[in-house]
């Protein structure tokens, strides 16, 4: 038997509503459904974990179900708290009440249907507005009883060459660099002057033009693949130097301007499909993958044959231009360069003959090592920060000479988190 339904309710979490809809909204429908449960209002930051090392001693081994009624950084928080535990699974509910809601958008976007839910919403006593009817949509998946599938799990090290600095860090959503990383760095430091959300657009502003300079390389226990558009299919890399036979390691070169990965999301908000090929629940039995989302935009004709001072606004408007198509329903992936030699074209194409101008790979782990300080310069083009790393929306700093190393947490057995989608 799993217990009660533990639901860890942050109050602060997105707009605070979370507890009013817990009282008002969910409490009824677990009554309704004669479902056993109980509340666990966090505290303070990090309490989420507190409670789950709490459940996980009070409820020995085996099966725990929990509900998270808040957003990202409070599942984050929970995960950091049992990850180390050994002989449980933690079977989730999620309810989006957060900001962005990555994971919780990802499993159900907001074009979804409920359909398969309506047994279940037919027995509630009145049936729920469509926007409430979305916010409880895991809440049908657990009471119909549907098989929660895994959440896989990114352990990152950052270590100096002397080893002396040695940082671990779990996440479930995501890990970026570069532009994604410093916008949301720089917009923690206008958040004073710019409390609204305009703080994030004038720091997109200010790193949409910078060039990160790193080395990537990519490893997977079979092979790392990469999508090609062209063909909607994912294939042996081909906008990299090919791995030596047997190597198994595919290094990037940069510089970059967009680097982000993720195992669990195709989405950072609801219509924001930045991975879009990230698929969560295929992979029950096995590990899953990395998918790893990229921009050099040195591989861009219109930066590389433009004049220095024009390369800024060059490529800042790019960015946008390809960034922006993540609303698109994830079309970003779809852009492909002009063809190599064709000096009159510069636009891009809706798959188009020429390479892919954002990169997407899948593979089980990576390690990023940004260049020392006297590597790269490109004429007209500013350096950005490429020590930045983002974490589930928390920063960290990559020591001057050091690395961040990110790989997938092997599955062990039927334990660990699995989440109803
Ligand atoms: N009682 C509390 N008082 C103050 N802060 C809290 C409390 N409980 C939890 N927190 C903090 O609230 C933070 C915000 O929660 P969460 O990240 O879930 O929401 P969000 O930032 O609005 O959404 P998202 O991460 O989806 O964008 C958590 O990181 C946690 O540290």
């Amino acid at each position: 038997m799993a217990g009660p339904l533990h639901l860890i309710v942050n109050p602060v979490a997105g707009h605070g509503k979370a507890s009013e809809f817990v009282n008002s909204t969910v409490l009824p429908i677990l009554e309704n459904f004669s479902t056993q449960y109980e509340i666990h209002t966090t505290t303070s930051p990090g309490n989420a974990g507190v409670i789950g090392k709490r459940l996980a001693s009070t409820q020995g081994n085996g099966t725990v179900q929990v509900a998270i009624v808040g957003g990202d950084g409070t599942f984050h928080e929970f995960i950091e708290g049992v990850n180390q535990i050994e002989g449980v699974r933690w079977e989730v509910v999620l309810f989006p009440f957060g900001t962005a809601n990555a994971l919780f958008s990802s499993l159900f976007p907001p074009s979804g249907s409920l359909d398969k839910y309506q047994a279940v919403i037919d027995t509630l006593p009145s049936a729920p507005v469509q926007e409430t009817a979305h916010q409880l949509s895991s809440l049908f998946s657990f009471l119909s009883k549907s098989s929660p599938v895994n959440l896989p799990i990114t352990r990152t090290t950052i270590t100096s060459t002397s080893e002396q600095h040695h940082e671990k860090i779990v996440s479930h959503v995501l890990l970026s660099t570069s532009l994604h990383a410093s916008i949301l760095h720089d917009s923690e430091a206008l958040r004073e002057t710019h409390p609204g959300v305009e703080r994030f657009k004038n720091a997109a502003q200010q790193n949409a033009s910078k060039l990160f300079y790193a080395t990537v390389s990519l490893e997977s226990g079979a092979n790392v693949e990469q999508w090609d558009p062209r063909i909607d299919k994912w294939v042996q890399p081909f906008t990299t130097t090919q791995p030596s036979e047997g190597e198994g390691v595919v290094r990037i070169e940069g510089p970059f301007s967009y680097f982000l990965s993720t195992s669990t999301v195709d989405r950072l908000e609801p219509t924001f499909v930045i991975s879009p090929l990230t698929q969560l629940g295929q992979f029950n039995d096995a590990q899953g993958y990395v998918y790893v989302t990229i921009i050099r935009p040195l591989r861009d004709p219109l930066i590389t044959t433009t004049q220095p001072e024009e390369r800024k606004a060059k490529l800042s408007a790019r960015a946008f231009e390809v960034v922006g198509q993540a609303y698109a329903n994830g079309n970003h992936v779809n852009l492909t360069l002009p063809l190599k030699g064709d000096k009159l074209k510069l636009e891009l194409e809706n798959k188009g003959e020429g390479e892919p101008v954002v990169e997407v790979f899948r593979c089980t782990s990576f390690a990023w090592t940004p260049s020392s300080p006297s590597e790269g310069e490109y004429e007209g083009l500013e350096r950005g920060n490429e020590r930045l790393v983002c974490a589930d929306g928390a920063l960290h700093t990559i020591p001057q000479g050091g690395v961040a190393m990110v790989k997938l947490q092997e599955k062990r057995g039927d334990q660990g988190f699995y989440v109803y989608t």
